[in-house]
């Protein structure tokens, strides 16, 4: 089965999850939520810690909360993002590098603000030649 997804649902899900956010060193708060094909919806804040390298971003915590809940490789429909930013979000590395292993290449990723930006790109836009191993899946 699979659903139709618009941006505003996953940005408005983005939107609130950004206000959980546990920032207390760079106060920058981001949301984020997924959609998975059969229409399950996860989001996800950053995490901070005083041990600055173990900050989790939105992308990630949203990602890997679907996994907790059984979600794999190819599960997944969209990701929108949202942060305090001039223009659309963009997101860090780590974080590219982990939806190029859960989400399929062409899975559309929205970048927005709260503003009302929205960028629409994919997960291959944002991370060509991802790094992958011949035995993941
Ligand atoms: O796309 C992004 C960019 C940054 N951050 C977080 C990481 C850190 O907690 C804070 C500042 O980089 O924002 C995210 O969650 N997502
Ligand atoms: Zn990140």
């Amino acid at each position: 089965m699979s659903v139709i997804v618009v941006p505003d649902v996953l940005l408005t899900l983005a939107r609130e999850a950004r206000e959980q956010a546990y920032a207390p060193y760079s106060r920058f708060l981001v949301g984020a939520a997924v959609m998975t094909k059969d229409g399950r919806r996860f989001s996800g804040c950053n995490v901070e810690n005083a041990s600055y390298g173990l900050c989790n971003c939105a992308e990630r915590t949203a990602l890997f909360s679907a996994v907790a809940a059984g979600c794999r490789p190819g599960d997944f429909e969209a990701l929108a993002v949202i942060g305090d930013t001039p223009g659309p979000i963009s997101p860090c590395g780590a974080c590219r590098q982990v939806m190029a292993e859960l989400c399929d290449e062409d899975m559309p990723v929205w970048l927005g603000n709260l503003h009302g930006a929205v960028q629409e790109t994919t997960v291959e836009a944002l991370l060509p030649g991802s790094f992958r191993l011949a035995t993941a899946g």
